[in-house]
């Protein structure tokens, strides 16, 4: 059979869709017009540029290592823009036998820039794997486990799901797992109806029948009461339920995301969590990084969280390099929300708007800045009364007199509470009702 070679332009011009040529080196080599008008980019920018941000851990690099072809949803920036992408990659040959990769982009979904979402700050390998994955996981519709430290971004990352999702249109309604005790559990979730019980004026709609068509997310998914787990696991498999003192059974089509901080598949050896939920919440199992784990990361959310208080606060904020350092240098047991209390808090201190050494305060986790005089009434025994009267064990009682500190300096107000906690309000909430504090 005669063959006739044909130009790569001309032949790379017979597709619709934008496609690239990438070499073994992980050049770009060739794109084509559809390529360069979708991502606004003129080509002479790209030829012969590196594949992407993270080369040494990309799909490009991993299909030249297995020769195989690969279909999947990837986020990219290319320019000053996140793209979700939907691309198909394959091998091409040339006539002297190099491999090349050729990848076609097939359907283009929503970029987190254009719907507004809060910013996923981070290019460290880490994080651009867990950002893949996060897209992945919203494209597939299963079930979506999370699990991080406090303060790696659990919830921010639940959401990006959700607004990544084809249920983005919906609500996004948030489950707190440790208030739902026995009694709140069934009204909560599934709702009542008028005069099911005392108290119940109304007809009330439930979590779960609000999140009809969107995302349930169930937060802290661990420690919900064993005793709760089957109606949850009932409500998840049917999609059915009823409102307490309702006798009709209501149907809701939710996406279901969880997190917790905790090894759910420990628990389920102890007997502490159900295996069959497990299982049916941890499809798609997704750890976050501790930011210690992608410090590489620190620099850029410094830069963003400090951009958007200048925003908030009509000013520019700089910071010295020694105070870089400084941040560089923690261990960030609270993550990225000890980090932005850090910086919020520098914010206040700081002259002329201008970050110094001086101004980061680290709180060390031993260094309970205990107030004047708390020393003494402890000595005196007001924590070893609380925890003989409440059946605390004696770090919940030095915890507890050290909220009951910061009510005091801060005149009760819990936003500043949990600030200086480094802990979000839900957190400093659950802490308050486990603690009997008021
Ligand atoms: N990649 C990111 N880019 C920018 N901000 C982030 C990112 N990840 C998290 N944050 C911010 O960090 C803070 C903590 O995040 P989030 O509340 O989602 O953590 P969490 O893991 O759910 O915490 P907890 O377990 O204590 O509830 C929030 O202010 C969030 O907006």
């Amino acid at each position: 059979m005669r063959t006739n070679s044909f130009t790569l332009d001309s032949l790379l011009e017979t597709h619709d869709q934008p496609f690239s040529i990438i070499n073994a080196d992980q050049q770009i080599i060739a794109v084509n017009r559809a390529w360069e008008g979708h991502f606004a980019l003129p080509r002479e920018r790209r030829l012969g540029a590196i594949c992407c941000n993270n080369p040494s851990d990309c799909r490009h690099k991993r299909f030249f290592q297995t020769l195989e072809p690969y279909t999947g949803m990837f986020s990219e920036t290319l320019g000053s823009q996140e793209h979700l992408l939907k691309v198909r990659g394959y091998p091409l040959l040339d006539v002297d036998g190099t491999v090349y990769l050729g990848e076609s982009v097939l359907t283009v979904g929503k970029s987190a820039s254009m719907t507004g979402n809060p910013q996923m700050v981070g290019t460290s390998s880490a994080f651009l794997n867990l950002k893949t994955k996060l897209q992945q996981a919203a494209q597939s519709n299963v079930p979506v486990m999370l699990n991080g430290e406090t303060g790696t971004g659990k919830e921010f990352a639940a959401e990006y799901i959700h607004r990544q999702s084809s249920n983005a249109d919906g609500e996004f309604v948030i489950v707190d797992c440790t208030v739902l005790g026995e009694d709140l559990f069934e009204s909560e979730l599934f709702g009542h109806e008028k005069g099911a019980f005392t108290g119940a004026a109304t007809v009330k709609k439930g979590l779960f029948e609000l999140a009809d068509g969107g995302t349930l997310f169930l937060d802290e998914v661990g420690e919900l009461p064993i005793s709760l787990q089957p109606k949850l696991l009932r409500a998840l498999e049917s999609g059915q339920f009823r409102r307490v003192g309702g006798t009709t059974a209501l149907k809701s089509t939710v996406r279901v995301v969880t997190a917790t901080h905790r090894n759910l598949s420990g628990m389920v050896k102890e007997g502490l969590f159900r295996e069959d939920l497990f299982y049916r919440l941890s499809v798609f199992p997704l750890e976050i990084p501790a930011l210690r784990d992608r410090v590489e990361d620190i620099q850029e959310l410094v830069e963003y969280f400090l951009e958007s208080f200048g925003q908030r606060d009509r000013c520019v904020y700089r910071m010295s390099g020694a105070a870089l350092q400084k941040l560089m240098g923690h261990r960030w047991p609270g993550n990225i929300r000890e980090l932005k209390n850090c910086l919020q808090l520098a914010t206040c201190l700081c002259n002329k708007h201008h970050i110094e050494e001086r101004d980061i305060s680290i709180m060390r986790r031993n260094e309970m800045p205990l107030k004047p005089g708390m020393v003494e009434r402890r000595g005196q025994g007001s924590a070893t009364e609380a925890r003989k009267a409440t059946d605390m064990n004696p770090l919940e009682a030095i915890e507890a007199e050290y909220i009951r500190s910061l009510i005091d300096k801060h005149q009760g107000n819990r936003k500043l509470i949990a600030a200086e906690m480094n802990v979000s309000e839900r957190t400093l909430y659950r802490k308050l009702k486990r603690l009997n504090v008021n």
